[in-house]
C-alpha cells in the first residue's frame, strides 16, 4: 500500500439523483471489492439520506472496499438565524465525513471570499468533519504566471486561521478554474508541478503534514486521462464533477486509482 491511499471522491454538484446512487451501489457491489483507494460520493445534501440508507444496506457486499460520503458545502456557524444553511453538526448527523470547502463555483458564485472558506474548514473540523479543501488559480492568473502565487494565498489563509497541524486530518484538492467543466485537463506534468508545490509549502512546517496530505487533483477528469494523471508522485486521486454522473465512469475511475 501506498503511504497515502488514493482516493476518488464525486462532486455531484446540483447533478444526480437518488436512482443515481442506487445505480452506482449496484455497480460498487459487483466490483468493488478493494481498499486501495477510497471512494467517496459527495450528492446534493437532499440525497445524503439515501446514500447513507445504501452504505448501510449495502454493508455486506462492500466487505473490503472504502465507500464514504461528503458534503458539497458547509456552513461556518454552528446554528441560528442562516436560513437555507447547513451546520457541520447536522452534516455530522447524516453520515459526512467529509465535506468540500472553498470550491471555485462558491468562491465565485457565493461570494465566499478565503476568509470564510478558513472558517469553514475550521467549522467543519470542529464537528469532526474532514475537508476537502479546493485550491486553483484562474486561466488569466495560470498566464500572468500568479499560479503558485493563488495557490500560496488561498492555503495561507487557511494555515493562518487554522494552523498547520490542521491539515493532519484534512485533504486537499487542486482544482485549476480554466480546468473545471471545460472538458481541457491540466496536464500529468502541470498537475504534477503545482502538487508538488503544494506539498513543499506544507513541509516547510511539518514534513510529516507535507509527506501524508493527500492532494487530489480536479478539473476535466475521465476515464481517458486519468491513470496518467493520477499515476503522478504527488497526485492522491482526483476529485470528480461531470464524470462522477455517469456510474460506468466513475466506476472506471475508481479501479484506475485503485492500481495507480
Ligand atoms: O469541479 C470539479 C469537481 O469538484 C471538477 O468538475 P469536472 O470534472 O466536471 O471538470
Amino acid at each position: 500500500m501506498a503511504l497515502r491511499r488514493p482516493m476518488v471522491a464525486g462532486n455531484w454538484k446540483m447533478n444526480g439523483s437518488a436512482q443515481l446512487a442506487q445505480e452506482l451501489f449496484k455497480k460498487f457491489a459487483a466490483k468493488l471489492q478493494n481498499d486501495s483507494a477510497e471512494v467517496v460520493l459527495c450528492p446534493p445534501t437532499i440525497y445524503l439520506e439515501s446514500v447513507r440508507q445504501l452504505l448501510e444496506d449495502n454493508k455486506q457486499t462492500l466487505d473490503g472496499a472504502l465507500v464514504r460520503m461528503g458534503a458539497q458545502n458547509v456552513s461556518q456557524h454552528d446554528f441560528g438565524a442562516y436560513t437555507g444553511e447547513i451546520s457541520g453538526q447536522m452534516l455530522k448527523d447524516s453520515g459526512c465525513r467529509y465535506v468540500i470547502i472553498g470550491h471555485s463555483e462558491r468562491r465565485r458564485m457565493y461570494g465566499e471570499t478565503s476568509n470564510i472558506v478558513a472558517e469553514k474548514f475550521a467549522a467543519a473540523q470542529k464537528h469532526g468533519l474532514t475537508p476537502i479543501l479546493c485550491v486553483g488559480e484562474s486561466g488569466p492568473a495560470r498566464e500572468a504566471r500568479r499560479t503558485f502565487e493563488v495557490i500560496a494565498e488561498e492555503l495561507d489563509v487557511v494555515i493562518e486561521k487554522n494552523g498547520t497541524m490542521a491539515f493532519d486530518n484534512a485533504i486537499i484538492a487542486y482544482e485549476p478554474l480554466w480546468a473545471v467543466g471545460t472538458g481541457k485537463s491540466a496536464t500529468p506534468e502541470q498537475a504534477q508541478e503545482v502538487h508538488a508545490f503544494i506539498r513543499s509549502r506544507l513541509s516547510e512546517v511539518s514534513p510529516f503534514i507535507g509527506e501524508n496530505i493527500r492532494i487530489l487533483y480536479g478539473g476535466s477528469v475521465t476515464p481517458n486521462n486519468a491513470a496518467d494523471i493520477f499515476a503522478q508522485p504527488d497526485v492522491d486521486g482526483g476529485l470528480i464533477g461531470g464524470a462522477s454522473l455517469n456510474s460506468s465512469e466513475f466506476l472506471s475511475l475508481c479501479t484506475i486509482a485503485m492500481s495507480a
